[in-house]
């Protein structure tokens, strides 16, 4: 039996809605009423993202998700703002009865919070930033996404600038810089300017380029960052670090973290996407 404060994090689970109701029922096991985390991306090019919305939704105060770059291209989408891409699963979302609910309910989630400690984001946080500066900068964003201007949030979140962090950011560039950090970031470079191009594992990380988390000075070590987005990094669990995006909708597995115990519980997921045909 759980004990009171027991959560588990989820990686990114992207519409793969069976794989995420069997790692549910692998935690019901050994801790029936565990609060249950989502470190974003819930939809988009796996098979059920309507289902996984459903599902995420219907846990009600039992779980919460953060904000991924999937679930903001969704709002996008669904606003008219983005045409969808090739490989965008999203249409069932679209056409749902319930989308208007569905979509409201994803639009209020945070894109940060912290849970037994542990920072929740779905990519990374700039090297500038505290965890106290993660968090005030998120709550920035969120209330903008809650409040009359989000659908302009939406409509300029697109694109890779500013690089760098500044605290006198203003207006979208603030917001998209804000956003890409905490949605879309892997790679910075040395003196912490993001870095969009790649993608590949630490094995192949390029010259002049270090994984966010690695930048030398960061004013977040030191204190533990959950997060996932990143596939090919794969899980890490490191004192300061727990990185979740285990490739499921690739192939790979969807995965479970417990805090505060870091128990791992993962399954085997079939592959819903081919590497280098995601556009
Ligand atoms: N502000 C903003 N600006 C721009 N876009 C925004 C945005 N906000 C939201 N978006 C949206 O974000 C979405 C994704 O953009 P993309 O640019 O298409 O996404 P991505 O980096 O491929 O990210 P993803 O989140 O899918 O990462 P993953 O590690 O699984 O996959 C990464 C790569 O790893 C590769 N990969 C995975 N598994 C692999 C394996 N086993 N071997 C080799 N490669 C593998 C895949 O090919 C994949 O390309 C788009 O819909 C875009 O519109």
């Amino acid at each position: 039996m759980a004990s009171g404060n027991a959560c588990y994090v989820i990686g990114d689970i992207q519409g793969c809605c069976d794989q995420l109701e069997q790692l549910l029922a692998l935690i019901s096991h050994t801790a029936p009423t565990a609060k249950i985390l989502f470190a974003g991306d819930l939809v988009n090019r796996g098979p059920k993202s309507l289902q996984t919305l459903r599902l995420v939704k219907a846990m009600g105060a039992r779980a919460d998700s953060v904000l991924g770059n999937h679930d903001l291209h969704l709002l996008a989408v669904a606003n008219g703002l983005r045409p969808a891409h090739k490989s965008d699963t999203l249409d069932e979302i679209l056409q749902a009865p319930d989308r208007e609910e569905l979509l409201d309910w994803l639009r209020q989630r945070p894109l940060a919070l912290i849970e037994q400690g542990h920072l929740l984001v779905h990519a990374g946080v700039f090297p500038a930033w505290s965890i106290e500066q993660t968090l005030a900068l998120a709550h920035e964003v969120e209330q903008v996404l809650r409040g009359p201007d989000w659908l302009s949030l939406l409509r300029e979140m697109y694109g890779n600038t500013p690089e760098r962090w500044s605290d006198d950011l203003h207006g979208s560039e603030r917001w998209r810089g804000i956003i890409n950090a905490l949605t879309r970031m892997r790679y910075c470079s040395l003196d912490g300017a993001m870095d969009f191009d790649s993608k590949d594992g630490m094995a192949a990380t390029p010259p002049g380029l270090l994984p966010w988390f690695d930048i030398a000075n960061r004013n977040s070590a030191g204190q533990p960052i959950i997060f996932g987005h990143w596939s090919t990094l794969g899980l890490v669990l490191r004192p300061d670090l727990i990185s979740l995006d285990t490739g499921c909708v690739w192939g790979g597995k969807l995965t479970a973290v417990s805090l505060p115990g870091r128990d791992v519980l993962q399954v085997d997921c079939p592959q819903q996407q081919r590497p280098g045909k995601s556009k």
